[in-house]
């Protein structure tokens, strides 16, 4: 080879020309000494910066993982093996790898020092088929389509003035659903109510009505209050059950268990239901001559389905069909976890009494509302006891006790350990809302902790919002990703309970304890009905 290149490198007079050899040596060396380089450096920056390790956690079975010894308590498991393993351990979902997290301070570094990358909600198969393809605001990745939902939301349909203009809507429910105690459980018999069942059903129905009607129309079907969260119900069942699918993409196609299909045919029903209620709407509108009276969340958007330009040319807040349909569906579905807090919230109060801890609420509604009067409104913000009754009860059974699941789009150290891109993250705001470095006495039912009992500004109850600004009290999640439908739960939670609880004295059975227990789907729900008894007591105001 040698030889030959000498003999290319010589002049016409046989003299060496060394010139053409060095270049030709340069250009063949000069790839493989740039290769050795990249080489030696990878190496030592591999060896100067170690990869953070996986975070630690239990080792489960060869391709099912830890899938096969989940229980249905899955946040008291969690918390369980939080103590085995520390505040971030991970878990093998057959191939999806989980991250739980169960302390504050870490929970602070993904939702605040990471807030953008963690802003991405895990889209499970059924919430794909549950929100139109992923068309709502919660599935929605973190980017520009979820801002202009999520602007639609905060600002135009949430917005004070809007729900404001809403409160006739709510007040008329709300006053149905306590005549009805009134005239069928407490004038019939001596039958309990069932509370959950009864403040779940007047949500739904307020829901219903802020939606576009009580009663809305699926084929020949007419869909009321009760089947309406029948079906919210059944769906929350489906998407919080695991799911091969999910489990193992790669089997999606198979839907082994049915989930897929079970949860098409009930969106089908939800679908059926919208789109007669949008016919109807559009009819009306269209007798009307382009007027119409009333503004429920079904006009706002359909408003924004025709053409919504800002004078500039730019549409900022068209949205489609489809999109419609999703708002509408997680609007009714997150109704669903209203229902079960005012559960729970019933429960708070019944636990109250029965602990002797004195009427607090009831002395509070009579002071502020008077006994000839019934609750409005503008009553709401000065029930403090009854808000801090409810955060006391949010704290201790928060609803969706592990949040929604989040994804980091970049892998990502927390705790010092590495959260590779994509993982399952769960976060468990049922144990960090009873860790005794946070709450004194965490187990015990103290509402006092969110009033404002002394001057000294540290012990400021108002520092704890409900929009997750402290994070020892995060309910409703934090970030960017936290809760947009606060300002109506908050409303609701309070208006549809000082209700009940101003028209009634509730009394247990004789003897009866108020049972705790709690099953956990996606949302914690309490494991027996809370049956009390009704007695009025504002019985003019009813007659
Ligand atoms: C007591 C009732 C409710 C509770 C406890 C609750 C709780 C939550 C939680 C924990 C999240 C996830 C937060 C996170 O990832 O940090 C969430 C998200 C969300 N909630 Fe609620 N919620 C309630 C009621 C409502 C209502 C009534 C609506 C609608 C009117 C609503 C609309 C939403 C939306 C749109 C999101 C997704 C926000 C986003 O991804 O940007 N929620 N909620």
């Amino acid at each position: 080879m040698w030889s030959t290149w000498l003999e290319y490198a010589r002049n016409d007079n046989d003299e060496l020309v060394v010139g053409p050899i060095l270049t030709t040596l340069f250009l063949t060396l000069l790839p493989l000494v740039l290769l050795i380089i990249f080489l030696l450096h990878r190496r030592k920056s591999t060896q100067t910066i170690p990869a953070s390790p996986l975070p630690p956690g239990p080792t489960g079975l060869p391709l099912v993982g830890y899938l096969p010894f989940l229980r249905t308590d899955l946040h008291r498991q969690f918390t369980e093996l939080s103590s085995l393993y520390g505040p971030i351990y991970k878990l093998w979902l057959g191939k999806k790898l989980c991250v739980v997290i169960g302390s504050t301070s870490l929970a602070k570094q993904v939702l605040r020092d990471h807030d953008t990358v963690f802003a991405n909600h895990d889209m499970s198969v059924t919430a794909y088929v549950a929100t139109y393809g992923g068309n709502d605001i919660v599935f929605q990745p973190y980017g520009p389509e979820w801002k202009k939902l999520r602007k639609i939301f905060v600002r135009e349909m949430l917005s004070k003035s809007s729900l404001d203009g809403m409160y006739g809507l709510r007040r008329e429910e709300v006053m149905k659903s306590v005549r009805h105690v009134y005239d069928v459980v407490y004038k019939a018999g001596t039958s309990p109510v069932d509370f959950g069942s009864l403040a779940g059903s007047t949500v739904v129905n307020v829901i219903m009505s802020m939606i576009g009607g009580v009663s809305l129309k699926a084929g020949e079907k007419t869909i009321d209050g009760v089947e309406f969260r029948k079906l919210t119900t059944e769906l929350m069942v489906l998407i919080g059950k695991p799911n091969v699918s999910d489990l193992f993409p790669g089997l999606a196609w198979l839907d082994i268990q049915g989930i897929e299909r079970e949860t098409k045919k009930v969106i089908r029903v939800f679908d059926a239901m919208f789109g007669s209620a949008i016919e109807e709407r559009k009819r009306i509108i269209t007798e009307g001559g382009g007027e119409v009276q009333r503004k429920d969340f079904l006009q706002l958007l359909l408003e924004m389905i025709n053409d919504h330009d800002h004078e500039d040319g730019t549409n900022a807040t068209t949205i489609s069909l489809a999109q419609l349909k999703a708002i509408l569906m997680i609007i009714g579905h997150c109704s669903g976890w209203n229902g079960h807090n005012n559960d729970c919230a019933g429960m708070g109060n019944g636990r109250a009494s029965q602990e002797s801890r004195g009427n607090e609420v009831q002395e509070e509604l009579t002071q502020v509302v008077g006994l000839t009067n019934t609750v409005e409104d503008f009553h709401l913000s000065k029930l403090t006891y009854l808000n801090a009754v409810i955060k006391e009860t949010l704290r201790l059974h928060p609803p969706v006790p592990l949040l929604v699941p989040r994804y980091p789009s970049q892998s990502t150290t927390i705790g010092g350990y590495n959260v590779p891109k994509g993982a399952k993250i769960f976060l468990n705001v049922w144990a960090m809302h009873k860790d005794p470095s946070n709450w004194e006495n965490p187990l015990e039912f103290r509402p006092e902790r969110f009033l404002n009992n002394s001057d000294d500004d540290d012990d400021d109850a108002s520092k704890f919002d409900l929009l997750g600004n402290n994070f020892n009290f995060i309910p409703f999640g934090s970030g960017r990703r936290a809760c947009a439908g606060v300002p109506l739960a908050e409303r609701m939670l309070l208006y549809v309970l000082a209700s009940f609880l101003h028209a009634f004295e509730w009394e247990l059975p004789c003897g009866g304890k108020v049972e705790l227990s709690e099953i956990c789907g996606i949302v914690l729900k309490k494991r027996e009905p809370l049956l009390i008894f009704p007695t009025p007591r504002l019985s003019i105001i009813y007659r």
